[in-house]
């Protein structure tokens, strides 16, 4: 079997696929494949070892229906369309719990980071306006027993609340289709209503995947409902929020501040005005960024071929 990895990922996951005697073509230039490469490539392999980055729509998987699997290197997959492959007998795979440490600091760093104002107060350093003591000044909040509010309390949704319990001895609430009993029982987590999350919380952090029920969940709407000294998070999807909405909720003071590990669309443009907000900060969606995610990122995606191309169960299935 043919594997198309169309990215240059780290090879702990690659030199596992060579071990079992699979080929491998792995793409190692920085800038991603084009999409006219990507149909060239993926028309000579049998399955392709993915990344977000590239959009697997209905008119990829019917140009390429003779694909055995997909293995997302990702835990997100609305890159894919899910119906198209199921429709085609496609299965798709993808890495869960490789990076949700690593996705759950990020996401912790953000409140922290817009608590205190720090990507702003480091960017007037560098633009040499650190003068004298101001007492009065750029102040912050405090995290201290605040109630924070998880929209999607899954795999990286619950690291994240403990890292707000353990540290700050924060109040979780949390906002899912089921019940999460494992937050409930450790964290004292209550799952409350949207609605509810939206009124009652200091911290609101989306952890949720991105599918037509919550696209644009955070909306006007919802950043009206929020406390106007509030905190949004987002490092799921950038499409979880509406990102005009988001804006005009900061410039009006209807929310307090953001964070942001995604964003809509990626990347932001310099210009965005979220850039230069004080209350604001924004990284480069680099929630699985560590060394260690990625590794295992790698060794997860590939293991779903691995146990595809031996006929065993795929580790981790998207259905
Ligand atoms: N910034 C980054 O680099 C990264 C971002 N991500 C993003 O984080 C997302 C979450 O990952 P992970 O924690 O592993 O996924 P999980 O599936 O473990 O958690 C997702 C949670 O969202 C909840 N959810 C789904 N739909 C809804 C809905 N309509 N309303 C309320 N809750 C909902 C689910 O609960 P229930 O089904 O009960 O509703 C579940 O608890 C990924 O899908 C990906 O988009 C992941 C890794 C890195
Ligand atoms: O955004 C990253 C992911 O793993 O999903």
């Amino acid at each position: 079997m043919k594997i198309l990895v169309p990215l240059n990922i780290p090879d702990t996951g690659i030199d596992l696929l060579k071990k079992e005697g699979l080929k491998v073509t792995k793409w190692t230039k920085d800038l991603p494949m084009t999409k006219e490469d990507l149909y060239k490539a993926a028309a000579q392999h049998d399955a392709l070892l993915s990344t977000s980055n590239y959009e697997l729509d209905a008119e990829f998987l019917n140009a390429n229906k003779h694909l055995k699997i997909i293995s997302q290197y990702a835990a997100g997959y609305d890159n894919i369309d899910i119906v198209a492959a199921k429709r085609l007998g496609i299965p798709i795979a993808n890495a869960p719990n490789s990076m949700t440490d690593a996705t759950a600091d990020i996401a912790f760093a953000l409140v922290l980071a817009v608590s205190r104002k720090m990507f702003y107060m480091h960017k007037t350093i560098a633009k040499d306006e650190w003068r004298h003591f101001r007492p009065q000044a750029h102040l912050g909040i405090e995290l201290k027993n605040k109630t924070v509010g998880v929209f999607g309390l899954g795999r990286i949704g619950l690291e994240f609340a403990r890292r707000c319990k353990g540290a700050y001895g924060m109040k979780v609430l949390y906002c899912n289709r089921s019940t999460n009993k494992e937050a409930e029982e450790e964290l004292q987590a209550q799952k409350v209503s949207f609605n509810d999350l939206l009124e009652q919380s200091d911290i609101i952090s989306a952890h949720c995947a991105l599918t037509p029920d919550t696209k644009h969940k955070f909306d006007a709407g919802a950043f009206k409902k929020m406390k106007s000294s509030a905190i949004f998070v987002n490092t799921a999807r950038g499409q979880v929020h509406n990102e005009a909405d988001l804006i005009a909720a900061l410039e009006q003071g209807e929310i307090w501040g953001a964070g942001l590990d995604v964003t809509d669309p990626e990347p932001m443009k310099a210009d965005n005005p979220l850039l230069s907000m004080e209350q604001v900060a924004v990284t480069p969606h680099i929630g699985s960024a560590t060394l260690e995610a990625r590794r295992q990122m790698s060794v997860f995606a590939a293991r779903n071929i691995i146990a595809f191309y031996k006929g065993e169960p795929i580790p981790y299935p998207v259905s």
